[in-house]
């Protein structure tokens, strides 16, 4: 290929030809000369009006403009054939040109083949870019519609686009839908059991082409033969913030895409007259990404930022604290068991418990996951807590294996990539819904279920209830939650990288044909699933990152109605990071991003709907949602914490006092002059907070969880700092900072007014139990062995829950929280 140095040029907007002296509008009329192809309907873009009384007149029209209108266009005639025709022709497609009313032949196109009245403003942008001949970033919501951005350019043109992709599933489902609207498509990647393709595609058969990062670096050289034969339309890179590495996403191949823009432009193909543009698009990119993504891509300097609100009305977010545990699913299931199940017989349901419960086994037997969650009830330190969970995981599901790293990393899912995941076909010829169906019905997968009639009934509930996804961490617990519903009458079903292959293709097709109700899934289930009546997303444990979560919330709502994104997260632990191999530097930007999460979950007096899009760097205007459950139930109480923030502070200020009074000057300490080796003897805030108890009877009953709540506050204030490394969500081994330590010698009035967090209220609401018997076991409890052996005996002590009689469960039963509370609380004292 020569390399001629040719300054790279843009097309100039304001020369364009008229629409009548268009040379091509599709790869058709270039075909036309070997007269293969039918002559266009559409050739000269008609205006598609209809009438209202037409509409009456002809219902079934009416019916056509609400479904997709579909056609069967003559790109489904490509045949690789004419490819090769076309290259022996020697003709280029690059002096093809839109006229100004490009974008009228865009609306014109999205009707045809997409059947939407007309193009958002954000997609106009784009596309305004990418005829300009500009590259650019596109960041929109989830579900906005980033993906027509990069598929219109193919219909405009006749030349190829090109998409690179994360995820093989997400290549296959907007391979099928294109080839629904009539438009060629094909993925390229190892996932690709057809390997003809490759060569089809390279050959210009196909009119989009996804491609994973790793083969797209590989095809560097065909691509550049592709693009002086049929012709490149664009590069559009999906799902971008996957190239940086402050992204929740990060993929290092990714970052090899730089090589595009140096690959593919006007400076190195003397073919091509214009830089071919590249189109990135994403809908989760804090402001730091978006630097990282357009500086590691190196985009031309005059791209284009397109932007548009990441807000999604539609969407209610809340937040439930729950041990998200087996012991919690009764209670946090039940409302979700009601909606799918209730319409149900009794029959019905044991019918499709029986069959799905089987598939559950075989499933098991497959991911050799188990089942059960065996969590205690005892209430115990968090990080001991926090150990023994991840210790019942690794043992129940190892069975018996010993319990290694190795082991915990399987535990938990990696996103798939293309090895991870392969699909029954690759290759998507431009049809008609009817052609589609037989297709599938012919090429039906076996099936995993062993009754495969009653899976695939049609929900019995109203489509309008629509699925839910429920997001949990670990391969097991997709599992267990999902055999769980299944037993509850609910048609639910796992899904985890683990699973067997056929299993998750099964899956994925109930999913979108509305036969299941609830998958319950790792993040193997996430990017871009584009299913538009999804109406709740659930997601079971704290997410890793704000931008994982939001990715994730966005599968809900797609056609605009009302959709629920609640979070079930142990609001008294600290979130810790899922095992992973990570730098040192990545373990940090992990843990900053988790800290976020856990800052969203604690948060109990912003509009959650507002921190999201504010996390995104978006200026939330109308300061509320008015749907998500801040919004609806209100902050809570609005309190002055003076007296504790001051107690707090004069015990953190007494402690170094007396430090430096020993070792080193009071100044030396403030000025940061101690050695941060000696970080790992720096007390804790749970000492502090022993201290506060043991000097003031005022604060006795209060608990960690409280102080742990106040300390965030002060941080936040500037009051106090973490004093050793910042390895966590929140501070461990609290400072006093200048400003904390002014406050406090001033002796000022000022109050400290503060809304309490999540974890404080929790603290107020099981305020009458634990920390009477706290002072009760007094300074003990401070003794890891001493605690070990009292819970010990606390165990040994609980009768077990069967050995309550009948009677005393029906007495129990009809008293009321109130009185059951009292009840123990004077049973105790006695
Ligand atoms: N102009 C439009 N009018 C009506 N519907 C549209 C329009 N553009 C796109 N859509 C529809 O919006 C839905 C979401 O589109 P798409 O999958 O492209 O979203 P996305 O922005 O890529 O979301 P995600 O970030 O989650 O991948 C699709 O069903 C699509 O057909
Ligand atoms: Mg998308």
């Amino acid at each position: 290929m020569a390399k001629n140095v040719k300054p790279s040029r843009k097309r100039d907007v304001s020369s364009l030809h008229p629409f009548g002296h268009l040379r091509q509008s599709s790869i058709l009329e270039h075909l036309q000369p070997m007269g293969k192809s039918k002559k266009r309907q559409t050739d000269n873009f008609p205006e598609v009006t209809t009438s209202e009384a037409e509409l009456q007149r002809h219902p079934e029209v009416q019916d056509k403009l609400q479904k997709p209108h579909i056609e069967e266009t003559s790109e489904t005639n490509y045949t690789p054939e004419t490819s090769y025709s076309l290259n022996s022709a020697h003709r280029t497609v690059e002096d093809v040109e839109l006229g100004p009313d490009w974008d009228q032949k865009a609306n014109s196109l999205l009707r045809k083949h997409f059947g939407y009245s007309g193009l958002k403003s954000f997609q106009m942008e784009a596309l305004g870019a990418w005829f300009a001949q500009q590259d650019s970033l596109v960041l929109a919501a989830t579900g906005s519609g980033k993906s027509l951005c990069f598929q219109l350019p193919a219909l405009l043109t006749g030349k190829v686009v090109v998409v690179i992709s994360p995820l093989i599933s997400l290549m296959h489902d907007q391979c099928l839908k294109l080839s629904k609207h009539g438009i060629s498509a094909c993925f390229l990647g190892s996932g690709q059991p057809d390997n003809t393709v490759e060569k089809k595609a390279m050959n210009g058969m196909y009119s989009v082409v996804y491609v994973c990062p790793e083969t797209l670096l590989r095809l560097i050289s065909s691509l550049q033969r592709l693009a002086e034969n049929r012709g490149i339309a664009l590069f559009a890179i999906d799902e971008v913030h996957c190239v940086s590495k402050w992204g929740h996403d990060f993929r290092p191949d990714y970052r090899r895409l730089s090589v595009l823009r140096e690959s593919f432009s006007a400076s190195s193909l003397n073919f091509l007259k214009f830089d071919i543009p590249i189109m990135a698009l994403t809908a989760t990119a804090t402001d730091h990404v978006r630097e990282d993504i357009l500086k590691s891509l190196k985009l031309s300097k005059d791209v284009k930022v397109v932007l548009t609100t990441f807000f999604r009305p539609n969407l209610k977010f809340s937040i439930m604290h729950s041990r998200t545990s087996s012991t919690s699913y009764v209670k946090d299931f039940q409302e979700l068991v009601k909606a799918y199940s209730s319409k149900r017989t009794t029959k019905e349901r044991s019918d499709y418990t029986r069959a799905v419960t089987e598939d559950l086994e075989d499933a098991l037997e497959h991911s050799g996951s188990a089942t059960s969650d065996s969590s205690d009830g005892d209430e115990m330190d968090e990080q001991d807590d926090e150990l023994s969970s991840r210790k019942n995981i690794a043992f129940s599901a190892s069975k018996g294996r010993q319990l290694s790293v190795e082991f915990l990393e399987d535990d938990f899912d990696d996103i798939q990539t293309a090895d991870d995941f392969d699909v029954s076909c690759g290759e998507f010829c431009g049809k008609s819904l009817v052609d589609d169906v037989q297709i599938s019905k012919s090429t039906e997968l076996p099936h995993f279920s062993p009754r495969p009639a009653e899976r695939s009934q049609p929900m019995n509930c109203s489509l309008e209830q629509g699925p839910t996804i429920i997001y949990v961490p670990t391969r097991k617990q997709t599992v267990a939650i999902s055999k769980y519903l299944c037993t509850k009458g609910v048609k639910a079903a796992a899904y985890n990288a683990k699973l067997p292959k056929s299993h998750l293709r099964q899956v994925h097709k109930e999913f979108h044909e509305n036969t299941l109700e609830v998958v319950v899934a790792t993040i193997a289930f996430g990017m871009g699933i584009d299913k538009l009546n999804v109406r709740r997303i659930i997601h079971y444990g704290w997410p890793q990152s704000l931008e994982a979560y939001y990715q994730e919330a966005g599968r809900a709502g797609r056609d605009g109605k009302l959709a629920d994104c609640t979070l079930y997260a142990n609001l008294s632990r600290l979130p810790t990071l899922l095992p992973n191999k990570r730098t040192e530097q990545q373990k940090k930007n992990a843990y900053r991003m988790l800290t976020d999460c856990f800052r969203y979950g604690m948060n109990t007096s912003i509009c959650r709907a507002k921190v999201l899009v504010e996390y995104f760097g978006e200026v939330f205007h109308q300061e509320r949602c008015m749907s998500c459950d801040v919004c609806t139930n209100g902050p809570p109480e609005l309190q002055n914490m003076k007296a504790e923030a001051t107690v707090f502070m004069q015990v953190i200020a007494a402690h170094y006092k007396q430090q430096s009074f020993e070792e080193y000057s009071y100044d030396d300490y403030i000025g940061g002059e101690i050695e941060r080796s000696r970080s790992s003897e720096r007390p804790t805030l749970r000492l502090f907070v022993t201290k506060i108890r043991e000097q003031s009877q005022q604060f006795l009953a209060s608990d960690q969880l409280w102080w742990r709540g106040l300390a965030r506050l002060l941080q936040d204030k500037g009051f106090i700092k973490e004093g050793g490394n910042m390895n966590g969500v929140q501070i461990k081994c609290p400072e006093l900072t200048k400003q904390g330590l002014r406050y406090l010698e001033s002796d000022t009035e000022q109050d400290f007014y503060a809304y309490p967090e999540a974890d404080m209220l929790l603290s107020a609401t099981r305020a009458h139990e634990p920390y009477s018997s706290f002072s009760e076991w007094g300074k003990g409890w401070a003794d890891p062995e001493i605690r070990k052996q009292r819970l010990a005996r606390r165990r040994s002590t609980r009768k077990p829950r069967k050995s309550r009689s009948r009677k005393s469960r029906h007495q129990s039963n009809s008293m009321t929280v109130k009185e059951r509370i009292s009840a123990k609380l004077s049973k105790r004292k006695r």
